[in-house]
């Protein structure tokens, strides 16, 4: 199936396959996707047991992995085609990725490490945007402090900043509040989820709470969608 450039989702995986190899020389099918869309600006959470793919689906999704077969349109880009240097700059541009391990450069402080993000994207650092997106996630007063030098809620809502920086179509978001505070759990989610509808960004988010889960408008539990899961309970 083709979408007209006009109608497609912003995101279309279509006949998507990934296996790993065993330690014995096996293969272990994680993935048989034979679609999955998400349209711009949707809030979509992926759900489902651990050791299910939901990282695996997120890695093939930002070109981090490569599917084995199938493609992986983003704006109508079929990224499983692009080199990977080509990949990496395509990620860079259109896709941030907020880390359940937040993945904060330690010698940079938070505005220096939401300026390195944007270096890899379209233009030039930009001071202004990336205090601005700092003062919004409630870090005005935190610019100058490196990663040890702030509490980890404080960390998660600097990748947060980042992930926003280079203005991306897509934001995936790998159990984002796992490591995170109860208290600020729920501040790091609004901050996402409000800077991702202000700015029109699509956002994918893995977790196993259902707290969490439950506020999303689009629901996806992956054993529903994925094939190799459907044939295991057979
Ligand atoms: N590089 C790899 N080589 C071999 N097997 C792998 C590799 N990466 C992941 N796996 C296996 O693939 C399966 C899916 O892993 P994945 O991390 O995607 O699951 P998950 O649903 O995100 O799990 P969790 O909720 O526990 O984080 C697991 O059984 C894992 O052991």
């Amino acid at each position: 199936m083709t979408f007209p450039q006009d109608q497609a989702p912003l995101l279309l995986l279509q006949d998507v396959r990934k296996s790993f190899r065993e330690p014995d020389g096996g293969e272990l099918p994680i993935l048989d996707i034979p679609e999955f869309t998400v349209e711009a600006g949707e809030q979509v959470v992926i759900v489902g047991e651990s050791g299910c793919g939901k990282t695996t689906l997120l890695h093939i999704i930002a070109g981090i992995s490569r599917p084995d077969e199938g493609q992986v349109r983003i704006a109508g880009w079929d990224i499983t085609l692009l080199s990977e240097a080509e990949c990496d700059r395509f990620r860079a541009e259109n896709i941030g990725y907020v880390f359940q391990t937040f993945n904060l450069l330690p010698a940079f402080t938070a505005l220096e490490n939401v300026l390195l993000g944007m270096t890899f994207g379209r233009g030039k650092p930009d001071v202004k945007r990336a205090k601005q997106l700092l003062e919004r996630v409630g870090l005005g007063h935190r610019l100058h402090h490196k990663p040890r030098q702030l509490s980890v809620g404080e960390q998660q809502r600097v990748s947060v900043a980042r992930a926003l920086a280079n203005r991306p179509k897509l934001i995936l978001a790998d159990e984002p509040t796992a490591n995170v505070d109860s208290s600020n759990q729920q501040a790091v989610l609004d901050l996402l989820r409000e800077g991702c509808r202000e700015e029109n960004v699509a956002l994918i988010l893995v977790t196993h709470s259902p707290e969490v889960a439950r506020q999303f408008p689009r629901i996806v539990h992956l054993p529903d969608i994925n094939l190799v899961l459907s044939h295991r309970r057979r």
